[in-house]
């Protein structure tokens, strides 16, 4: 039996772990859950789960849900809230499926406490990955990947030498506006850029996945899981999205993982590996699919992931100045306050003004963070 605590639990991965928790009630129980603002889904997760402890975004909020709250359960809020779900009561495990990185200081103190991570929350890998790995390399603790490509290139290397890895290739559905030219982009509305051809997932990695800022933070996110340079990640255009992606090994081997698209696969793993539990996704078939296509990534047609790559190589603050800045351009987008074309804009003129600090620790990281933010609200 696992005790499990989810932060962002009323999120697309939150309501997905749940699922799986609630198919396998004989290997999983839950903890303590974290939610931002819905607290009438966190409620009803609460009937269905009973968390000992849970928590909302505000203080405000906690006082509306508390007198709804069973008796016994622990209420908290706010960002001290994420960190006492993250790292109190006593769950040996913590998925982290917050947005953004909001999810930093919790999941380094979840870390701290020894917990093992199922770790969907990209952005706390990009914003500060050295932190992050470090730390759980000190502790002892397990980062599994939850995120579907780093799922299967985890899936791919079990038991393989990191030393025999000649390259690994993430593949990109190339999102809602993979058709489209950089012309094309310039009238396209928030509805436009929510609907993914392959995923339903939230709103803000919807709008990465269509920019391909995505795959630039899953390019980061994979060289500190998987301690890889950039020049041995790759990124290839796969429209199907039923390769998740694959290993090249030096002996020219290629091992790839498949599957239809669907979150509770790579969600499911991270909490049972290494074994493996039934499943409610769909099979595969690879007769139905039938064909799967490939197209090399063009980098003119998303210069986001160019910039994403040019600041994981720069190291240090620069790509918590990229993470930070996508998060309020994406928001800003979502609210209908710039189009979606300038989404890149913002990334480059906030990176063209950062000077990287190598090396920074935590104080650094949120000084940078705040300070990208700042700026990306006014350009
Ligand atoms: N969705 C997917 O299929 C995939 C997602 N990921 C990554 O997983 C993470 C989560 O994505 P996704 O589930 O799509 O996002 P969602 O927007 O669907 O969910 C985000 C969750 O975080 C909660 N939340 C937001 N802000 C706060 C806060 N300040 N304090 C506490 N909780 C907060 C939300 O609460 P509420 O709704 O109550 O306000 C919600 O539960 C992201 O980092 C994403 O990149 C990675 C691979 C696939
Ligand atoms: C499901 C998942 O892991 C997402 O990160 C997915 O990869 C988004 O798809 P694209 O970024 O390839 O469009
Ligand atoms: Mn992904």
């Amino acid at each position: 039996m696992k005790k499990i605590s989810i932060l962002g639990s009323t999120g697309s991965i939150g309501t997905q772990t749940l699922d799986v928790v609630a198919m396998h009630p004989d290997s999983f129980e839950i903890d303590g859950l974290a939610a931002g603002g819905n607290t009438a889904l966190l409620l009803e997760q609460v009937r269905r789960f009973k968390p000992r402890r849970v928590s909302v975004a505000s203080l405000e909020l906690a006082d509306d849900i508390r007198p709804q709250l069973p008796a016994g359960v622990e209420l908290y809020s706010g960002d001290e809230g994420l960190v006492q779900i993250a790292a109190g009561g006593d769950a040996d495990y913590l998925v982290t499926a917050v947005m953004g990185s909001v999810g930093l200081r919790s999941t380094l103190a979840a870390i701290e406490a020894g917990r093992d991570i199922g770790l969907a929350n990209k952005e706390t890998l990009v914003t500060a990955g050295h932190l992050v790995t470090e730390l759980a390399r000190r502790k002892g603790v397990n980062l599994l990947p939850i995120d579907s490509e780093h799922s299967a290139i985890f899936q791919c290397l079990n038991g393989e030498n990191v030393e025999d890895i000649a390259s690994i290739t993430l593949t990109a559905s190339g999102g809602s506006f993979r058709d489209l030219t950089r012309e094309q982009l310039q009238g396209v509305t928030v509805e436009d850029a929510l609907r993914h051809p392959n995923w339903a997932m939230g709103a803000k990695i919807t709008i990465d996945s269509a920019t391909m800022v995505n795959k630039g933070l899953e390019v980061i996110e994979a060289h500190w899981l998987f301690g890889l340079p950039y020049e041995q990640i790759n990124v290839l255009l796969h429209p199907e999205s039923i390769i998740h992606s694959f290993v090249e090994f030096r002996d020219s081997s290629i091992i790839a993982q498949l599957g239809n698209p669907d979150m509770r696969v790579p969600i499911q793993y991270a909490l049972t590996y290494p074994r493996r539990l039934e499943s409610p996704a769909q099979r595969l078939s690879l007769a139905q699919a039938g064909r799967l296509t490939f197209r090399e990534m063009d980098f003119a047609r998303y210069p986001a992931l160019k910039l994403a790559i040019e600041c994981g190589k720069a190291g240090g603050t620069a790509t918590t100045a990229f993470n930070a800045a996508n998060e309020v351009a994406v928001a800003r987008f979502l609210r209908r306050d710039i189009p979606f074309v300038r989404i890149e804009e913002i990334l480059e003129k906030v990176l063209e003004r950062h000077t990287p600090e190598s090396h920074p620790d935590l104080e650094q990281i949120e000084e940078c963070d705040r300070a990208a933010r700042e700026l990306a609200q006014t350009l």
